[in-house]
């Protein structure tokens, strides 16, 4: 029999402190309350400051280093200051520190990325020469391949942030996860959703992941009923494809794994920052395969990378 956390010992549930963050806490522990019948004081939400949210006033490629936004958090995992961390898994490093895992994942959200702008209704209707805000390298190369017209210019902050950056005038539009919108109530401000075969999405974009101690096996029983087994499957797939780039969310890499059917498809593309070069490719195979589908075509994917596809990193 599992012992459940109580007022007491209230599971200490670890985020970071953005709107979003704090959304995602709340829909795990919900979730958590749900499954076993516990009060929402058996729950104790603990915010945590990454270095990504304390530097907001340089684009993230140049603070450097993996898991920006995850490291305070696992250490404090790691020490014992909290007993789980939700993480949108879209920002997760592919490798976890040692001694920490995650296998639960919530049901995934809308993986799609969402166009944002006051006055136009998608990427079709920006007129010649339009300045987009984004600071996602994906999304930047992925429109420049699309609209060599465009002006790019850096949107770094939550989404917040970026919403008054357009209003301000800064540009007339943006892209956003769908996911994050949703889960802030604030899918409206889309004008338009984005179907992957125009925008790839980023590699486990709209799944939520909940960290634990790998020797803790009093929370991975709590874990266990609310863990979706499809959304695991496919983020494996899409992380495994990460994984072999040796990539991260500040790569231009974008990859998708949907189950159609009895069947898993994944899509992936690899993309030069200025758009000029897009290396895409696609396997299908068993639920099972995933993480072997996501190797094989990330490796397909490196050799038809021409020489010095990767010199600027
Ligand atoms: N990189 C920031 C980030 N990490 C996760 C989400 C959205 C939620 C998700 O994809 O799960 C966002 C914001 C965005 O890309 O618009």
């Amino acid at each position: 029999m599992t012992q459940m956390p109580d007022p007491q010992t209230p599971l200490r549930i670890g985020t970071r402190g953005s709107a979003l963050a704090l959304a995602q806490a709340h829909e795990t522990r919900d979730r958590l309350m749900a499954a076993h019948g516990l009060p929402q004081d058996a729950f104790q939400i603990v915010v945590i400051k990454t270095t990504g949210d304390r530097v907001q006033d340089r684009p993230l490629k140049e603070i450097g280093g993996k898991g920006l936004f995850t490291r305070e958090i696992e250490d404090a995992l790691t020490d014992g200051g909290i007993d789980i961390a939700v993480h949108s898994m879209k920002d997760m490093p592919t490798l976890q520190p040692q001694g920490l895992l995650i296998d639960c994942y919530l049901p995934r959200e809308d993986v799609r990325d969402g166009f944002v702008s006051s006055r136009f209704g998608s990427v079709a209707d920006l007129p010649q020469g339009a300045v987009v805000g984004s600071s996602s390298l994906r999304r930047r190369a992925q429109l420049a391949a699309r609209r060599p017209d465009l002006q790019l210019v850096e949107f770094r902050g939550n989404v917040q942030t970026r919403l008054k950056k357009l209003e301000e005038g800064v540009a007339v539009a943006t892209f956003l996860a769908m996911a994050g919108l949703s889960r802030l109530g604030m899918a409206h401000v889309a004008k338009s959703a984005i179907e992957p075969e125009e925008m790839l999405p980023a590699v486990a974009q709209g799944c939520i992941g909940v960290e634990r101690r790998a020797a803790d096996d009093r929370v991975a029983a709590l874990l266990a009923p609310i863990s979706h087994a499809p959304s695991a499957v496919r983020v494996a797939a899409e992380r495994a494809f990460l994984a072999r780039l040796d990539g991260s969310c500040q790569t231009p890499i974008a990859g998708l794994a949907e189950i159609r059917g009895d069947e898993l498809l994944l899509r992936g593309e690899i993309l030069r920052p200025d758009g000029g070069e897009v290396i895409f490719g696609e396997r299908r195979g068993t639920l099972a395969d995933g993480p072997a589908m996501g190797t094989d075509l990330a490796g397909e994917l490196l050799g038809r990378a021409p020489a010095g596809f990767f010199d600027w990193r």
